[in-house]
């Protein structure tokens, strides 16, 4: 069986806490890949996204350094809302050898009550925690925690940041500093 681990998001954009914490859970959990699975309309968010486009070319270049990293567009593909429980059965169905688990932030262990067919889902994958700045590690669903030095970045935060003309330059990794810089993305809301 191959290890996989799988980093779902919006990656609206990309930045260095999703590198860290995919690396880390890597090395801890002895995983032979990371997928990085982009969403085409997250379930629980609501905020005008920008272009799938520029979300997956971001992706491409933030994770492009690492033999470990890999992108898988099958909710891009999908189009739509996607709900994890779906993405994972056919996942499983078309990687039958490989054994996934699913990382998340403290922010949605928070939310897992809130997750579609959690039961449903928590039979089929583990998932595995990571700190967040903000929110509690804690749960009742039998999930795996790594501990791993917290790193205080969102997306959110850098997309606020660049609107109010402050600094994102050591946020994220350079090629996605300059793609953000080359096409002027987030200066307006
Ligand atoms: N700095 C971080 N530390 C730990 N987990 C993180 C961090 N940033 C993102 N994650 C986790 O990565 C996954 C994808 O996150 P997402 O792409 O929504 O980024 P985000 O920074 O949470 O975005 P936003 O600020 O827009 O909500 C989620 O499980 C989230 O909890
Ligand atoms: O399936 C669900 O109900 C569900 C609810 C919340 C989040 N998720 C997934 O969790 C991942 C992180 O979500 P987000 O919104 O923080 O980018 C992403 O892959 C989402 O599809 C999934």
């Amino acid at each position: 069986m191959k290890r996989v681990g799988i980093l779902g998001g919006t990656f609206n954009p990309p930045h260095l806490g999703h590198l860290w914490i995919a690396e880390e859970v890597r090395i801890a959990m002895e995983l032979e890949e990371i997928w990085f699975i982009p969403t085409y309309t997250p379930p629980h968010k609501d905020e005008s996204k920008i272009d799938a486009s520029d979300r997956l070319n971001m992706l491409d270049l933030a994770i492009r350094d690492n033999e470990y990293f890999k992108l898988n567009t099958i909710e891009l593909e999908r189009k739509g809302k996607s709900y994890t429980l779906q993405t994972i059965k056919e996942l499983k169905m078309k990687y039958s050898d490989h054994e996934f688990c699913f990382i998340i932030g403290a922010d949605m262990v928070e939310y897992l009550p809130n997750w579609y067919k959690i039961d449903e889902l928590m039979e089929l994958i583990r998932f595995i925690g990571v700190k967040r700045f903000g929110y509690k590690l804690e749960t009742s669903y039998p999930i795996i925690t790594v501990d791993i030095p917290m790193v205080d970045i969102s997306s959110s935060m850098i997309r606020e940041r660049i609107f109010n003309e402050r600094s994102v330059k050591y946020m994220l990794p350079d090629p996605v500093y300059r793609y953000i810089r080359e096409y002027k993305l987030y200066e307006n809301r």
